[in-house]
């Protein structure tokens, strides 16, 4: 151990951080050599109603990437009592905006308004967030599509690690819209055997110790230990769960984040592990601008080679 509470994870850590900042710069390129060759900005639209501090966080975050890649972006906070008709009218105008080339509704929205009405308003092209069901098809179908940003960057992660995934065991655990089902969408895309397991699946630690990768989404904090994995096996946790703060040297009352993965119990058993903080999280954002440069060059018809990013 380095320290008291930091195991040494020295070449199993997949440094999704790192990974990410390099993305941002790819972004960037791209985004300035598109703007000098054809003279169009990428823009990102951030939506965020009411005021959870955490949200706000998160979308102060996604502005500063964006306008740090070179990206125009507009941000609209509209109050917690706005009516689902407001939110609506805002989403077509900004599908009709030349300017806006993505559009993200940011998750939750209030219990008042109805998600999956919203989700459906936002034109499929400027879907940067790849959460319309005409992606979700397009994506299944294998098709062209705008792929949800949490698990790209999953398997962005993965191939980076691992090279080619063909014939891998690959194990999701969890089956959202969001990032269950699209990454084991990415996972079949790629070559590898895929089981999609679930709140309702029997022994749970036992069909997870198949996989020889192991992405955990069920937001429940540690949930995964050492018993569920299979030595060696590649671990990408996109659990982000804010817990009090337990470890021996912690103030009272402090709080901190950890995955699904139980990560110190993970460690001697893995191949390779996404930490919580600086794993998926940072991935997400950088996707996020990657989708925004796309679905630009899309609109325009211009073409990129998305090898370069
Ligand atoms: N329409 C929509 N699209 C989203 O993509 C979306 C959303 N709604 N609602 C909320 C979730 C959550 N999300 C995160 C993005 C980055 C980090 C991130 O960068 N996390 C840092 C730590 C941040 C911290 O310290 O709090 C990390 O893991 O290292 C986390 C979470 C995007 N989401």
């Amino acid at each position: 151990m380095s320290q008291a509470d930091t195991p040494d994870d020295t070449g199993k850590r997949i440094d999704g951080k790192a990974f990410a900042a390099a993305l941002r710069t790819r972004v960037g390129a791209a985004t300035a050599d598109l703007e000098r060759r054809h003279g169009v900005r990428p823009g990102l639209a951030v939506v965020l109603v009411g005021e959870d501090p955490a949200s706000q966080v998160y979308v102060r975050n996604k502005r500063k990437q964006a306008e740090e890649a070179g990206m125009a972006s507009f941000h609209h906070t509209l109050p917690e009592a706005t009516t689902e008709a407001d939110l609506l009218a805002l989403v077509e105008r900004l599908n009709q905006d030349p300017a806006v080339h993505g559009i993200l509704v940011q998750l939750p929205l209030p219990g008042h308004i109805r998600a999956e009405r919203i989700l459906l308003a936002i034109d499929p092209a400027k879907d940067v967030d790849g959460f319309h069901p005409v992606n979700a098809g397009r994506l299944a179908s294998g098709m062209e599509a705008l792929v949800p940003c949490t698990p790209l960057g999953c398997l962005m992660l993965l191939k980076d690690r691992l090279g080619k995934l063909d014939g891998l065991e690959a194990v999701v655990l969890g089956r959202s819209n969001i990032v269950g089902k699209p990454m084991a969408q990415l996972l079949l895309g790629a070559n590898a055997t895929v089981t999609v397991a679930h709140s309702r699946t029997r022994d749970l630690p036992a069909v997870a110790r198949r996989a020889d990768i192991l992405v955990a989404a069920v937001g429940r904090p540690r949930m995964v230990g050492a018993e569920w994995l299979k030595p060696g096996a590649t671990v990408i946790d996109v659990g982000i769960n804010r817990i009090p703060d337990d470890r021996p040297d912690a103030e009272p009352g402090k709080t901190r984040l950890v995955g699904d993965v139980d990560y110190e119990s993970a460690l001697p058993v893995v191949g390779a592990i996404t930490p919580v903080p600086g794993g998926v999280g940072p991935m997400t954002i950088a996707v996020l601008l990657r989708n925004t440069l796309i679905a630009c060059a899309r609109q325009r018809g211009l073409t990129l080679d998305l090898d370069d990013v």
